[in-house]
């Protein structure tokens, strides 16, 4: 399995970039960058992916997530910082060493799926195991068992046009899968697509990759949809990762005001979980019937309002992990109580 990791990562655009790249490093802001007639698209990121998580990468429009992500790839060359691909790094690599690189460990995934007009599904499907020279049974095969993959099996013999958004989407995901890399990079992959197939997307991609168990950098601008898919999640703003963090930890303790206005409107009652309101110090009655950490809130409500007193909390291994109290919840739910910063002015600049 592959990881990547970014180590005080930059790209700046723009007439001397590295001379520009010095004067971020000294304390420069992007407001002087730009006076400067350059763009700071990435500063100062450092990172690692683990194998098999779903890294989520989240921000508003020009924060640099798609920067940042070609970088990953070796699409785009850093101004400065390294990213290192299975401990190698690539921005030491020569264009024909990325380029086996991305075809054995990387596929991506666009927002407007990037199809060929006039190939047929399977063939669109089949281009990542063409290009990296396999036999003809083994990309035929390949190809039709990541249409399966994806719940298009008896579509490949159709083309791109003749499908739906939603469906043609299906055909990039089934693409990048069908390449076998083990890491998926998905530039807004789903935001393009309507909030009803967009939902059965991201539940695809998660039923997926519970079975695949791919290493996923997943681009977003939407909040629930990072907070629905990541492990763990980036939060940029103006070139620089603010916060990485779970999507409970981002939610309880946001690292400035910028994130906890960000997340102010976020639904908390799916976010948080039992386990991480469960107080060791806290007893449940005799006999209560234990729920497992990941339960979100929203679905212990029923059985609280039947019997409002402390519930047991169980990790993995059903090892107890404390009891939550209706107090707890009410306290982790006032966002007061949570995100004091969040009252602070904030500008977006
Ligand atoms: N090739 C380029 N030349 C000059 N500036 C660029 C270039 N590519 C990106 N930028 C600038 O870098 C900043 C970050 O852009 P980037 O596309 O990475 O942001 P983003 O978060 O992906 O935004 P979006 O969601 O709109 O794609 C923006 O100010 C953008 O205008």
């Amino acid at each position: 399995m592959t990881s990547v990791r970014v180590e005080r990562l930059y790209k700046v655009f723009g007439p001397q970039p590295a001379e520009l790249v010095r004067r971020l490093e000294a304390g420069a802001d992007p407001d002087e960058i730009a006076e400067a007639g350059g763009t700071a698209a990435v500063v100062d990121a450092s990172f690692e992916v683990r194998e098999g998580e779903t890294f989520v990468v989240m921000g508003l429009s020009g924060s640099g997530k798609s920067t940042l992500i070609r970088m990953l790839n070796g699409l785009l060359t850093p101004t400065s910082g390294r990213v290192f691909v299975d401990g190698e790094d690539i921005t030491a690599m020569s264009g024909k060493a990325l380029r086996a690189m991305r075809q054995r460990t990387m596929s991506m995934v666009f927002q407007h799926f990037a199809l060929f007009p006039h190939r047929t599904v399977l063939d669109n499907v089949a281009y990542g195991l063409s290009v990296r020279g396999a036999g003809k049974d083994e990309i035929a095969a390949g190809a039709t068992e990541a249409l399966r993959l994806v719940g298009l099996e008896g579509w490949g013999d159709r083309y791109p046009q003749q499908l739906s958004g939603g469906m043609r989407q299906r055909v990039g995901l089934a693409r990048a899968l069908a390449a076998q890399t083990d890491v998926l990079l998905m530039d807004e992959a789903f935001s393009a697509l309507d909030p009803l197939i967009k939902r059965e997307m991201q539940d695809q991609l998660l039923d997926l990759n519970a079975q695949l168990g791919k290493t996923i950098v997943f681009i977003t601008h939407d909040l629930n949809e990072a907070m629905r898919l990541g492990d763990r999640i980036a939060m940029m703003r103006a070139g620089r990762i603010v916060q990485i963090g779970t999507a409970e930890e981002i939610l309880r303790e946001p690292a400035d005001a910028y994130v906890a206005r960000f997340v102010q409107d976020v639904d908390r009652t799916r976010v948080l979980t039992a386990g991480a309101l469960a107080d060791p110090r806290v007893t449940a009655p005799a006999g209560a019937e234990p729920v497992p950490a990941s339960l979100p809130l929203k679905d212990l409500f029923p059985r609280m309002r039947e019997h409002p007193e402390p519930v047991p909390v169980v990790d993995d291994r059903r090892q107890l992990l404390g009891a939550v109290t209706p107090t707890a919840i009410f306290e982790a739910l006032s966002h007061e109580a949570d995100a004091p910063v969040a009252v602070q002015e904030v500008s977006d600049a």
